[in-house]
């Protein structure tokens, strides 16, 4: 096999960081060739990650973007809200592919993004550029590409499971409510008052109800796909558990649609798509399920009673929710088969 193609990691010290660097060392086409920190350059990545002893012991280079050019082709961001509006312009004036795991460039709007993410918006011609990588539904887009904005984590499950039935008609667009829940990994791994082990063990919360920054994400794209303006419920729940999330979706039926309507259909959309899995009816997914993996599983009832279906989708946050992704990104945007280094099985029980 030739020589493997160098990508750097901005945000390595981070969650979304450090499981890029664990996928893609078993990456048959990519490695990892330059693993960057913005406080901590020149220490070793094991300082903060002994679990990667005997694995990677490199020293934490700095963001420089002529530095990071000089070791990789392909830059990807892991960093918090507001820091890949600065560093992605200039990545990608260095000739170097971006794949953005934030939010900064998914809404191509500055003002939605300054309302629900209380940030200054990136620049605006560099929204228009960013390709939106939900592979399953944008992949077309994505190969070839040089600048891609990965989607949300609950945006990622809960659009697999809305798209192919508010595209086929099959629900009520104005009826949707999503109710999604997260493992704690979710929130990075600074340490904030919500997020420690006493307040979070025993405990399950709601939190950001009707504001969280997902919002027009989720709305972006089902109205894109509706081409109409769809809103919809989103209430987001913080469960004592690592990894995972469950995003479980209510809406009004338009016709009398049955469960094996809806396998049908999804079966159909999703074909020749390897990690996205339809559940048999009378089945739904649980996250541990998906643990540790770039699937998405999805099941479905139906209440004739009330005429509504439940739609029940899970991922690994990490995974499909970030760093499988944007790996799966990598592999469209380079032409590669979509599932090169992704083929985890589920880490069970
Ligand atoms: N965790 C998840 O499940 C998901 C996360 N995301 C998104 O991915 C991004 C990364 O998330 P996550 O890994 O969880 O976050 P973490 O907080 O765990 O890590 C973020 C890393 O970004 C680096 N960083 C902070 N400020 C700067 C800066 N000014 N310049 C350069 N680097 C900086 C820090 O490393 P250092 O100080 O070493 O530079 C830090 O380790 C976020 O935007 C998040 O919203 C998206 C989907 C899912
Ligand atoms: C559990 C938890 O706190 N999750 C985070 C997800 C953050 C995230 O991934 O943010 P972006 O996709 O906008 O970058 C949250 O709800 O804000």
């Amino acid at each position: 096999m030739g020589k493997k193609m160098g990508v750097a990691i901005v945000g390595s010290t981070g969650y979304g960081g450090v499981e890029l660097m664990r996928l893609l060392e078993a990456h048959p086409y990519a490695e990892v060739t330059s693993v960057i920190s913005s406080s901590s350059a020149g220490t070793s990545i094991t300082d903060g990650y002994p679990h990667l002893a005997g694995i990677r012991e490199e020293l934490l280079d700095g963001v420089d973007a002529q530095a990071i050019k000089s070791k990789a082709d392909v830059v990807f961001l892991a960093t918090p809200a507001g820091v890949a509006s600065k560093l992605a312009p200039e990545y990608l004036a260095a000739g170097l592919k971006v794949i953005d795991l934030s939010g900064d460039f998914r809404l191509k709007s500055p003002a939605l993004y300054e309302q629900w993410y209380k940030k200054p918006a990136a620049d605006e011609v560099y929204l228009e550029k960013a390709v939106f990588g939900l592979a399953e539904i944008y992949g077309e887009n994505v190969k070839g590409a040089d600048f891609i904005s990965n989607p949300g984590c609950y945006p990622t499950a809960t659009l697999l499971g809305l798209v192919p039935a508010i595209k086929a008609g099959f629900i009520d667009p104005a009826s949707i409510i999503i109710d999604a829940k997260s493992g704690v990994s979710g929130a990075g791994r600074g340490a904030s008052l919500g997020t420690h082990y006493s307040e979070l063990n025993e405990n399950l919360k709601a939190y950001k109800i009707n504001q969280h920054q997902h919002v027009p994400e989720i709305e972006m794209v089902l109205s894109d796909v509706a081409g109409t303006p769809i809103v919809t419920t989103f209430t987001t729940h913080l469960v004592p558990m690592t990894r995972g999330i469950m995003s479980t979706m209510y809406a009004t039926l338009k016709d009398n649609r049955s469960v094996g309507d809806f396998i049908e259909l999804y079966k159909e959309f999703y074909e020749g798509r390897r990690f996205v899995r339809i559940r048999p009816e009378g089945q739904w997914p649980a996250t541990k399920e998906v643990w540790g993996s770039n699937y998405c599983d999805i099941g479905f009832a139906v209440d004739t009673r009330t005429n509504r279906v439940t739609i029940v989708s899970v991922i690994d946050n990490l995974v499909k929710g970030a760093a499988g992704q944007a790996i799966q990104n990598l592999n469209l945007l380079m032409g590669w088969d979509e599932t090169s280094g992704l083929q985890f099985v589920p880490a069970y029980p």
